[in-house]
């Protein structure tokens, strides 16, 4: 199916829109995916002249539905709406006309993206100021979409590497923020905020409510609002299966989340949600309207007027916005259009909750190399994507944690589950490992021997942990012990309340492997995922044989090792799953029918 190119509405002409329009689409932060952009040619080229890109103007026209226009480097499409605008309009200053215009755009991508001729928008700023000298009576963009697309319930999201945080409410003075805290409110946030995370690929998110009041009023001491409605509205959530908690303390919540004990955040009002997000830096927000019909995103910052027209603004929330379009619209095509490839993994990943013994085993794809994530991860992880991967891991060696964290953002938003193996050995690192493992938010931390050091760190997160049983020796490891001490090792493992399964080594192990996996998988209730050099059709068809859970491959893949239609990763990983299904096949024929759950 060929997806409907995304739209980007100019925003206020007067204001940074064009401006950071123009250098996105000059620069080599231009996506692959195409765009146009909903707005006025002669503005866009007054812009292009300010920011001095190398680029052409090119009109885009609709006809029967369909959009045509011109991709290429070096040519923006443009979709002129309205009327030409003087190109003696004012730069940064409040012009109805410019306000009617910016009004205009938005009008226009939305009747598109209801048609499906784009396949969805992502929003330059517009000037509020602007608009209501134009006779505009909206606030902003999130409130135009929701009432001209009929949609009740809404919310704004703003987010970044670190943080996502949902509005309870939005445009509105701070004493009607006050009188806007009611039960319904609150439970429509937090199923929204559900909502959300889903769109960005997490399918179990814990969503933590921020208080109204200071330290969420100390239990009526300061106020009532999170004691007599927020706190019911959550228990209320929690009814519905939703992973909600609070209220918890306004002053603290968002430095909780930002270590990565929840995954998003509701907040009670406009500042108290946005201000820890823009405080991080306008570079990497994005600002999303859930609920709607089709994707919005939009830049986290506003018309800029002290600084349009001198060619300085930023364009980074731009193309972190476009990002996110390009990653939610992927997504959601993946769940709609591929129940296969998009089908969500349970809570906690492969072979979560699962007895060991039961369903077929999953594979989890690891970036990794000899132990180590690799320097191209990124570009793997968009191929596994295409290839219907949806559990991918990677080991906190071989990348700066600052790439990591971009890993596991792109991971969640193509829909997958994220998995950090630990292989240091000692015990410092494997205490930070744990520690990366809370700060990045990942869903299952495999690998490391000592749960009494791990436990405590992940106390209170939703990280489902599974270490290795037996002793562990070098780097790539191996698996040492007899399979008696290893099965044992094993079993004391899981006594652990805090252990949801293990990460057994198996094919690094140097005596019997298969009865090796068939020994643990007896002796323990928890899932058993096989680690470590599965190379070969014969061992995958060995562990889909087994009582195992889940297995990984990294290095075999990247290094095009199973015999496959093609060349490169795709194909490797497509063989993979090939032969993992024919196995699951197999399996459940020879099971005869079972109930569906
Ligand atoms: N998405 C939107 O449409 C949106 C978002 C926020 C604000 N607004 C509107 O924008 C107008 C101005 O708002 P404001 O002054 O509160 O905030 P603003 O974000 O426009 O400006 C705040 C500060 O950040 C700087 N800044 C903003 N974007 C920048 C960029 N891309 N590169 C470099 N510097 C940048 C500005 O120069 C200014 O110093 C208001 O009408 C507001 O309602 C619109
Ligand atoms: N509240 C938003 C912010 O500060 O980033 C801004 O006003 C944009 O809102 P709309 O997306 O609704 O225009």
């Amino acid at each position: 199916m060929t997806r409907a190119p995304l739209a980007i509405t100019m925003g206020d002409p007067a204001g940074i829109g064009p401006e950071i329009v123009a250098k996105l689409a000059a620069s080599d932060r231009r996506p692959q995916t195409p765009f146009i952009v909903i707005g006025d040619s002669a503005i866009l080229r007054r812009a292009i002249g300010i920011v001095g890109a190398e680029l052409e103007v090119r009109e885009a026209r609709v006809a029967d539905g369909v959009l045509h226009f011109v991709w290429e480097e070096g040519i923006l499409p443009v979709l002129q709406t309205g009327p030409s605008l003087p190109l003696d309009l004012p730069i940064g200053k409040v012009d109805a006309r410019a306000g009617a215009a910016s009004y205009a755009y938005v009008e226009r991508a939305i009747d598109l993206a209801l048609a499906g001729t784009i396949s969805g928008i992502v929003t330059a700023p517009i000037n509020k100021e602007a608009m209501r000298a134009a006779g505009i009576a909206y606030p902003g963009h999130t409130e135009i979409l929701a009432d001209r697309s009929g949609t009740r319930d809404f919310a704004m999201m703003l987010a970044n590497d670190e943080l996502r945080v949902l509005l309870v409410s939005i445009h509105v003075s701070l004493l009607e923020a006050i009188r806007q805290v009611t039960h319904e409110s609150e439970l429509r946030a937090m199923r929204l905020a559900k909502e959300a995370c889903r769109a960005f690929g997490i399918e179990h998110p814990r969503v933590a409510v921020a208080g109204l009041n200071p330290h969420a009023g100390e239990n009526g001491l300061f106020g009532g609002e999170d004691r007599d409605v927020i706190a019911p509205a959550i228990r209320a959530a929690r009814g519905e299966g939703i992973d909600a908690s609070g209220p918890w303390p306004g002053d603290t919540i968002f430095m909780r989340a930002r270590k990565g004990e929840f995954d998003v955040v509701v907040a009670q009002y406009h500042d108290q949600g946005l201000i820890p997000v823009k405080y991080l830096g306008l570079d990497d927000g994005v600002n999303v309207t859930v609920g709607l019909p089709f994707v919005r995103t939009s830049v986290d910052h506003g018309t800029a007027f002290d600084i349009a027209g001198t060619g300085r603004a930023d364009p980074a929330s731009l193309a972190y916005a476009l990002k996110q379009a390009v990653a939610m619209v992927t997504h959601s095509y993946a769940r709609r259009g591929n129940a296969g490839a998009g089908a969500s993994a349970d809570a906690g990943g492969a072979g979560t909750g699962a007895r060991a013994g039961e369903g077929a085993p999953e594979f989890i794809f690891m970036l990794t190399r000899n132990d180590r994530t690799v320097s191209d991860a990124r570009a793997r992880l968009a191929e596994a994507l295409e290839a219907g991967v949806r559990h991918i891991g990677f080991k906190d060696v071989g990348l700066p944690f600052s790439e990591l964290r971009t890993l596991v953002e792109e991971i969640r938003a193509g829909g997958a589950k994220v998995y950090l193996e630990v292989v240091s050995l000692d015990e410092s690192s494997e205490i930070a490992s744990a520690r990366a493992a809370v700060s990045l938010g990942v869903d299952v931390l495999m690998g490391g021997t000592r749960p009494e050091s791990v436990l405590p760190i992940l106390h209170g997160s939703a990280i489902h942990y599974r270490p290795f049983p037996g002793a562990i020796m070098g780097h790539p490891s191996v698996l040492r012990g007899t399979v008696d001490e290893i099965v044992s090792s094993a079993k004391r493992l899981c006594a652990h309340d805090g252990v949801h399964g293990l990460d057994l080594l198996a094919y690094r192990f140097d005596g019997d492997v298969e009865a090796l996996i068939a020994r643990v998988c007896a002796a323990v209730d928890k899932p058993v995922v096989i680690a470590g050099s599965i190379d070969r059709p014969e061992r995958i068809a060995a562990v889909m044989a087994s009582q195992a859970a889940a297995f990984t491959i990294g290095t075999a893949a990247l290094d095009g090792t199973f015999p496959a239609a093609g060349p490169g990763l795709i194909h490797q990983l497509r063989t993979i799953s090939n032969i993992v299904a024919e196995h699951r096949n197999r399996k459940s024929a020879a099971a005869g029918p079972r109930n569906e759950r």
